[in-house]
């Protein structure tokens, strides 16, 4: 806990007043949002954000985080957000928590997309963190055969007995590939199968990666 909120914490520095930000998701990137919150409370920062989940947006409406609504948006100036995992390229695996799609249409309309982990998540090549699509529902047994056959290894992520259902109402599943030598190309291909609305991988997207090491020590990886 303490690595990803070091992470998190030095990565709000980046925040400046009148930005428009990009709220990420998940456990360490709850530790940005609740920086930004205090950083409102004790500063007066002003800030405008939109959040990647329902979580997100319930933290930042609870912390008193100004929510805009997309439309009045415009491009946002950064995003924070977490990994599942990064490589030496700052290609990630994301979408562990399920909020992959949302993520990245987010990183996507954001001049700056700057990642918070801890050491752990760092490796040399991606994919021993099982990578997870979105489905939509109609015909899912189709777009996961599509997916085996790929060489996938794809599994339903579960929720009890049921299937896991996205913020956006659809499945996910993940692949287990063990080592994916061409980010790029996967991407793409994954992306290619009707029914796959999109895929965890998050080529060229990020921009700064911010590292906690158990040491103490906050590396800052840019592109
Ligand atoms: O869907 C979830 C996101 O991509 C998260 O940012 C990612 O899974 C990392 O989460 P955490 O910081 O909890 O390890």
């Amino acid at each position: 806990m303490e690595l990803k909120k070091a992470a998190a914490e030095r990565a709000v520095d980046f925040v400046k007043d009148g930005m428009k930000v990009g709220l990420g998701t998940g456990s360490t990137a709850y530790w940005a949002i609740k920086r930004l919150g205090e950083r409102i409370k004790e500063e007066g920062l002003n800030i405008q954000t939109v959040a990647t989940s329902k979580a997100s947006e319930d933290q930042a409406r609870e912390l008193g985080i100004p929510l805009i609504p997309f439309a009045e948006m415009g491009r946002l100036d950064l995003t924070i957000d977490g990994a599942d995992e990064v490589d030496g390229r700052l290609n990630l695996i994301k979408g562990g928590g399920g909020a992959l799609l949302r993520e990245k249409i987010v990183a996507t309309n954001s001049r700056r997309l700057i990642i918070v982990v801890d050491e752990s998540k760092v490796v040399h090549t991606l994919g021993k963190f099982p990578l997870p699509i979105e489905i939509v529902p109609f015909a899912f047994e189709w777009t996961f055969q599509a997916l085996d056959q790929l060489g996938c290894r794809p599994q339903w992520r579960m929720n009890g007995e049921e299937k896991y259902v996205t913020d956006n109402g659809n499945y996910i599943a993940d692949c287990l590939l063990g080592r994916i030598s061409n980010a790029e190309a996967l991407n793409q291909k994954l992306n290619m199968i009707p029914g796959v609305v999109d895929n965890g991988l998050f080529v060229d997207l990020a921009d700064t990666v911010v590292v906690s090491h158990s040491d103490g020590s906050i590396e800052l990886k840019k592109r």
